[in-house]
């Protein structure tokens, strides 16, 4: 069987490595319009703002790897169109050549890219994106020019906080707006965002929430500018964060599309067109909380569904359980985690909910080093009391295993009161008889 797979980041390489390493005797095709594969764009903030010295470490994978396990890969190719009916692939090559690849099965990992602010003055220089590598690399050396003194930041989603980090890491001066009320409002509710917010301001980052950029305005090409409805900031760089949309255009006239774009696919990760699997930030992905079909731009999700896609083509059924769009930040050496939905989400979605919160320290009272606060939220269903969400937030870092049992509890649709008595270890620490998880659930009301 030849199965072509178009896109060779964290989605495609998943389901390349699933088909290469599991099933033999197929013919694998990878292409992929950039010169690098595996990028974790998790890493760009923590190498443009220092913490990492070099991005070399921040990929891992190579096409070298890809061509000794059998696969033919193509970078610097793109896909220009597809051909369902004839089912081929119509590519340009960097110098130029159209290639045509033929495939029994087809996987769409093309992934998404950030949403550009349809505004005035949006082509100016100066104005930037961060989601490639060759991105990254542009805003790291913007910020290692003397001129560059002040930057702005829209969006301050998880892109936009990370880099708004960076930035003032570098000795910059800061201004990170959003349109919401808070910073990181799609993850968090009120009561934890603003522990972000208050740790942004203390840390000397600007903070513009509640206000919207309406233009962008440039001296020679370049911005000096921004413009938002509540005031006119002098800026000399500025970084647009306000999330991804799928890379879906090569197909969606043909495939079935959700309301953003993004490629509808079932648990199998299989388009409308059983001949074609969508995996990754092209795709939809079932929420275990919402209980359907949503948009979750991850890169754990990728490799999930990734190896779900190779499996089910590779000729063993393998059906996704779903997501709950688990996700952390760190920022500063404060961490917020967070799974499934928050109350303000949950809410939005039309779920009847309440939630249950807790604030305690994160080890035994009796140790007095390095033992904070931690606080927590569980978000479930007032009627069924299933949990659909949760949140932390801390300076500990243990936290960020604890959002695990929740993903977990929320996949396998456990309620708040099987919560409350599930046998939680004790070790002073680590934590405390009472333990905060423990006392959430058991205070729900
Ligand atoms: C700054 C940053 C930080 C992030 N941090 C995290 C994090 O901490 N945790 C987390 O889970 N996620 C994180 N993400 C999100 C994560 O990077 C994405 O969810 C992930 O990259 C999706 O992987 P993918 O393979 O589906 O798509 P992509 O990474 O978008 O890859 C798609 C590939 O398809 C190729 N392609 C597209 N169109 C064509 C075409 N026509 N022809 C040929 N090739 C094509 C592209 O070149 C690309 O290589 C972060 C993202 C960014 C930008
Ligand atoms: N730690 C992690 O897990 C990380 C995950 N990612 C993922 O990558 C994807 C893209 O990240 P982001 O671009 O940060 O998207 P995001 O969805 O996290 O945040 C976008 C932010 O932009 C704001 N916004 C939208 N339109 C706006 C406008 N016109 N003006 C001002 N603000 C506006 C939103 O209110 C939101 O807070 C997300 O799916 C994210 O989860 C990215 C970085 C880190």
């Amino acid at each position: 069987m030849k199965i072509v797979i178009l896109g060779t980041n964290h989605a495609g390489i998943a389901a390349a490595n699933t088909l290469l390493d599991h099933y033999e005797g197929n013919e694998i095709v990878m292409i992929d319009r950039n010169s690098n594969m595996s990028y974790l764009g998790c890493g760009t903030a923590i190498w443009v703002g220092r913490q990492i010295e070099k991005p070399d470490e921040l990929f891992y994978a190579n096409p070298a790897q890809f061509e000794a396990k059998g696969a033919k890969i193509m970078t610097e190719t793109t896909v220009t169109a597809i051909d369902f009916d004839q089912k081929e692939v119509h590519a340009t090559t960097k110098s130029g050549e159209n290639v045509t690849q033929n495939y029994d099965k087809l996987v769409l990992a093309t992934g998404s890219r950030p949403i550009i602010p349809d505004i005035p003055g949006k082509e100016l220089d100066g104005i930037h994106f961060l989601k490639l590598f060759q991105e990254g690399q542009a805003v790291d050396q913007e910020l290692a020019k003397d001129t560059v003194k002040r930057v702005a930041v829209i969006g301050a989603g998880y892109i936009g906080t990370e880099i708004a980090e960076a930035a003032k890491r570098r000795g910059k001066e800061v201004l990170l707006f959003d349109a919401a009320k808070t910073s990181l409002a799609s993850y968090y509710d009120e009561e934890f965002a603003q522990v972000m917010d208050e740790n942004l301001t203390n840390h000397g980052i600007s903070c513009h929430f509640g206000e919207c950029a309406t233009a962008f305005k440039g001296v020679n090409g370049r911005i000096s500018q921004l413009v938002t409805d509540k005031a006119t900031y002098d800026v000399d760089l500025l970084i647009n964060c306000i999330g991804f949309t799928a890379n879906s255009a090569l197909a969606s006239d043909h495939l079935e599309t959700f309301k953003n774009g993004a490629i509808l696919v079932n648990e199998y990760q299989q388009t409308s067109d059983p001949d074609v699997y969508a995996v990754g930030d092209v795709a939809t992905i079932y929420s275990n909380a919402l209980q359907e079909k949503t948009y979750i731009a991850l890169a754990s999700n990728a490799v999930r569904t990734g190896i779900v896609a190779g499996h089910n083509i590779g000729g063993t059924t393998l059906s996704s359980p779903g997501v709950q769009g688990s996700n952390g930040i760190s920022i500063f050496g404060l961490h917020l985690t967070s799974t499934g939905l928050s109350l303000q989400a949950a809410t939005r979605a039309g779920l009847k909910v309440a939630f249950s919160d807790v604030e305690d320290l994160q080890k035994a009272w009796f140790l007095h080093e390095d033992n904070d606060k931690v606080k927590i939220r569980i978000v479930y269903e007032e009627d069924s009391r299933r949990i659909v969400g949760a949140q932390l937030a801390s300076h500990s870092e243990i936290i960020a295993g604890n959002i695990n049992m929740f993903s977990l509890a929320i996949q396998d649709h456990l309620t708040i009161d099987q919560l409350a008595l599930l046998d939680l270890f004790f070790l002073p620490h680590f934590n405390s008889p009472y333990n905060y998880m423990t006392m959430a659930a058991l205070s729900a009301k």
